[in-house]
C-alpha cells in the first residue's frame, strides 16, 4: 500500500446493511466513490452510496460480473455470506481485498477462526466441538456437557443459535440451527457454556504501515445471540485488557491485511477468553458514533485508505441501545422520534430498511452521560420510545 494514496478511490462494498451505511458516509465525506451492493434493493448502504448493485454474493458469476462492469480498487465485505473463493481471484488480480481474501474467508464460518485461534496460535477459547448430524450432535454434546451453545457454523447475529440446558433439548437446537443456518451449510458447532462476568469488543485498528492500535473496550449485553445494547468504555482490569490486546493482535496479525476489526471476548473473574472476531465494523461498536472523536466507520476507512490515526479520543461515558421491529412490514414509519430525541446528548439512527420481520435491527439510540450505568438508561429510555408504526 502506498504511502500516499490518490483520493478518490472506488470502494465497492459486499453488504449494504446499518455498518455499510454508516460506512459509506464515512467515505463519502472525503469524495470516495462507493459501489454499494447486497440482496435486495434499496438497502440501508445503497440510499447513500454513489450506485447499487442487488445480487446474491455467494454466487461467483454475480460477484464477478459486477467486479468486471464497476473495477473497484478496493473491496470492502461488510457481511460474512459471500463467496470467498471469489475474492481471493479477486485479490490476485490486483484488487485489494479488506482486511485480505483470506481473512474473510477464515471469518466467513466459525470453524476455520476457531481452528486457527483456538489450534494454530493457542488461544483460550470454550470448549467445542462439530456436528452435521443430530447423532453426532447428540454424541458431542455429551463431551461438551451442559449447558451449551449450539450454533450454525454460517449464520450471524445469533441467528440459528440457542443454549441447550439439557440432553432433551438438543434435537429441538439443531433443527433451530439449520433452520438458521445461512448458505448451504448443515454444520453446528457446539460450545461450554462460559457464565462470564461482562462481555467486549475490542474494536483493533490494523493498519499498513503503522502498528495496531485499539479503541477503548465496548461492554455488550446480548439476548438470544444477539446484541441489544453496547456502552464504552467498558470497565475491566487492566492486566486483562493487555491480555485481551494482546490475543486481538495476534490473531489479526495471522490475518493480515488493514481495517478495523471487532474482537469478541468473554471476561471472567480472571481470565480472558477468545469467542471470535468480524473483519469489519461491529454492531456493538455503533456506540463510537457518540463515544469517539472517529467512529468505528471512519477508522475502517482510514486504515483501508491508508490515512492517518493520529489519535483515537474516547468522549466519556456513552451506550447505544437497539430498535427492534416485531412483526413483518413492508411499510416503515416511525413514531416517538421527538420524545427520544427531547434528552440532551441523545442521538438516533433510523437504517432505512424497506421491510421489517420480528426482531430486526431498524434503528439504534445513542446516548451520552455522567455515567455509564446514567447512559445505558438514556439509550434504552429513548430506543424504547421509537415506535415501528405500518
Ligand atoms: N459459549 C458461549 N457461552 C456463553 N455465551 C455465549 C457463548 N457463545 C455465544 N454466547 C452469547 O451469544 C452471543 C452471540 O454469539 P456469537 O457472537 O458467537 O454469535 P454471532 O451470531 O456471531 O453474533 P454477531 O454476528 O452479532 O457477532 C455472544 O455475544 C454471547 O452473549
Ligand atoms: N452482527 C452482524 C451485523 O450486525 N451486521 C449488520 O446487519 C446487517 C444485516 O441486517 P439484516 O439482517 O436486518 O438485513 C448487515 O448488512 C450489517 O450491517
Ligand atoms: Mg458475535
Amino acid at each position: 500500500m502506498q504511502n500516499s494514496i490518490k483520493l478518490p478511490q472506488k470502494l465497492m462494498l459486499l453488504g449494504s446493511g446499518e455498518l455499510g451505511k454508516e460506512f459509506v458516509i464515512a467515505a463519502k465525506r472525503l469524495g470516495n466513490y462507493v459501489i454499494a451492493v447486497d440482496r435486495y434493493a434499496n438497502a440501508p448502504a445503497m440510499q447513500v452510496a454513489d450506485c447499487a448493485e442487488v445480487i446474491s454474493m455467494l454466487n461467483g458469476d454475480e460477484l464477478e460480473a459486477i467486479a468486471s462492469k464497476h473495477q473497484p480498487n478496493f473491496i470492502i465485505p461488510e457481511i460474512e455470506a459471500i463467496r470467498t473463493e471469489k475474492l481471493i481471484e479477486f485479490e490476485q488480480r490486483g484488487i485489494t481485498v479488506i482486511p485480505t481474501a483470506t481473512a474473510t474467508h477464515y471469518t466467513m464460518n466459525r470453524d476455520r477462526i476457531r481452528e486457527l485461534a483456538s489450534n494454530n496460535l493457542g488461544i483460550r477459547t470454550a470448549k467445542y466441538a462439530y456436528a452435521t448430524n443430530l447423532e453426532e450432535l447428540i454424541a458431542v454434546s455429551a463431551k461438551i456437557g451442559f449447558p451449551n451453545v449450539v450454533k450454525p457454523v454460517m449464520s450471524s447475529s445469533g441467528k440459528g443459535q440457542s443454549t441447550v440446558n439439557n440432553p432433551s433439548e438438543v434435537e429441538q437446537a439443531w433443527n433451530y440451527a439449520i433452520a438458521g443456518s445461512r448458505g448451504d451449510s448443515q454444520k453446528v458447532i457446539v460450545e461450554e457454556f462460559i457464565d462470564f462476568e461482562i462481555e467486549i469488543t475490542l474494536l483493533t485498528i490494523k493498519q499498513w504501515n503503522a502498528p495496531t492500535i485499539y479503541c477503548a473496550p465496548i461492554g455488550h449485553r446480548q439476548e438470544k445471540g444477539d446484541y441489544q445494547e453496547s456502552w464504552q468504555p467498558a470497565i475491566i482490569n487492566t492486566k486483562l485488557l493487555l491480555e485481551a490486546e494482546a490475543i486481538a493482535q495476534k490473531v489479526t496479525d495471522e490475518l493480515g491485511g488493514a481495517g478495523i476489526f471487532g474482537v469478541e471476548f468473554f471476561i471472567t473473574k480472571d481470565e480472558v477468553i477468545f469467542s471470535e472476531l468480524s473483519p469489519r465494523p461491529h454492531d456493538t461498536g455503533m456506540v463510537t458514533l457518540i463515544s469517539q472523536n472517529l467512529n468505528e466507520f471512519e477508522l475502517h476507512l482510514r486504515a483501508i485508505l491508508g490515512l492517518p490515526i493520529p489519535n483515537i479520543e474516547q468522549l466519556g461515558f456513552a451506550a447505544s441501545a437497539v430498535i427492534l421491529a416485531s412483526e413483518h412490514s413492508k411499510r416503515i414509519s416511525f413514531t416517538g422520534v421527538a420524545e427520544a430525541l427531547a434528552d440532551k446528548d441523545v442521538d438516533l439512527r433510523l437504517f432505512g430498511k424497506p421491510d421489517s420481520r420480528p426482531g430486526r435491527r431498524m434503528g439504534v439510540a445513542l446516548a451520552k452521560a455522567d455515567s455509564i450505568e446514567l447512559a445505558r438508561g438514556k439509550a434504552t429510555k429513548a430506543a424504547s420510545k421509537v415506535k415501528i408504526v405500518s
